[in-house]
């Protein structure tokens, strides 16, 4: 019988989105608290895209320790906050507005420099919370999110990002989907987390998902690597890998697949 919280990669697929939004809240705050519990401070860094609207659900969230907790993003598209392409002004006006997390703990991504110096920049930023020594950060939790082309992050197909294995944080400007200019979470840092979390909705990511779930049948969840398909190396090396999905998305997964989805109800940790 399946243990979802003990099991390396797990299933969430919900019937509609405001119950993955609950899913996600109850799961978020169960993790953050085990993570306080065990190192004082909850790290997570989130997408743009769709995923805040999925996260809205934190901001009424009851006894949450805002001020454990540290938000950072996997990436952003290199443009002022002032424009509605930016992701950490998106995350700020649905949740981080809305809850008494210290100014000190968001940590965006720098505007009005050069792309390859505000990934430099938040490179540093990571390496004095995490430790300049430490080989790679482990953050807590990454909140992913994957494009119909199965990009993730920043991390687009056929790109030499996919390559990069020294860099924590690196920088492009010729992205496939605009805005071109843009800094990301490289492989590494994304291998590195504890839980590794995806988040798709609606039919757009229905033809992706069934490739993404492509493995011989009778091997479960796994996500069988796919270097067309940057979403499929973002597997954590020994953390938890999870893919929450509402049933739009989830509506091409074969049978087996589906049958070995875990409980909507209370928390996975
Ligand atoms: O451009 C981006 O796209 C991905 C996927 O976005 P979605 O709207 O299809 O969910 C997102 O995760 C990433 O942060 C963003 O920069």
């Amino acid at each position: 019988m399946l243990n979802p919280s003990a099991a390396a990669q797990v299933l969430v697929v919900a019937p509609t989105t405001a119950t993955l939004t609950d899913k996600l809240t109850r799961d978020i705050c169960a993790l953050a608290e085990r993570a306080i519990g065990a190192r004082g401070v909850f790290t997570i860094a989130l997408s743009g895209g769709s995923l805040p609207k999925m996260l809205s659900g934190l901001a009424t969230a009851e006894g949450v320790e805002w001020d454990k907790w540290h938000v950072f993003l996997c990436d952003e598209r290199c443009v002022p906050e002032s424009d509605p392409e930016s992701s950490m002004a998106t995350i700020r006006a649905l949740l981080l507005s809305k809850v008494p997390i210290p100014a000190s703990h968001v940590h965006a991504m720098a505007q009005g420099v050069p792309p390859e110096e505000a990934a430099a920049q938040y490179e540093a930023q990571l390496r004095a919370l995490f430790g300049g020594d430490a080989p790679v950060p482990r953050f807590d939790a990454l909140m992913l999110g994957c494009g119909p082309d199965g990009h993730t992050a920043s991390l687009f197909p056929g790109h030499a990002l996919l390559g990069e294995r020294a860099r924590w944080v690196a920088h492009l400007t010729d992205s496939p989907k605009p805005p071109p200019a843009r800094i990301t979470l490289t492989l590494p840092v994304i291998r590195a987390a504890r839980v590794v979390a995806f988040v798709a909705t609606g039919d757009g990511k229905a033809a992706l998902l069934r490739r993404v779930f492509a493995a011989p049948e009778g091997r479960g969840l796994e996500v069988v690597e796919d270097a067309a398909l940057p979403c499929t190396l973002a597997k954590p090396s020994s953390g938890q890998l999870v893919w929450y999905l509402d049933s739009a998305a989830a509506q091409a997964l074969p049978m087996d697949v589906m049958d070995l989805a875990a409980s909507l109800h209370g928390s996975l940790w």
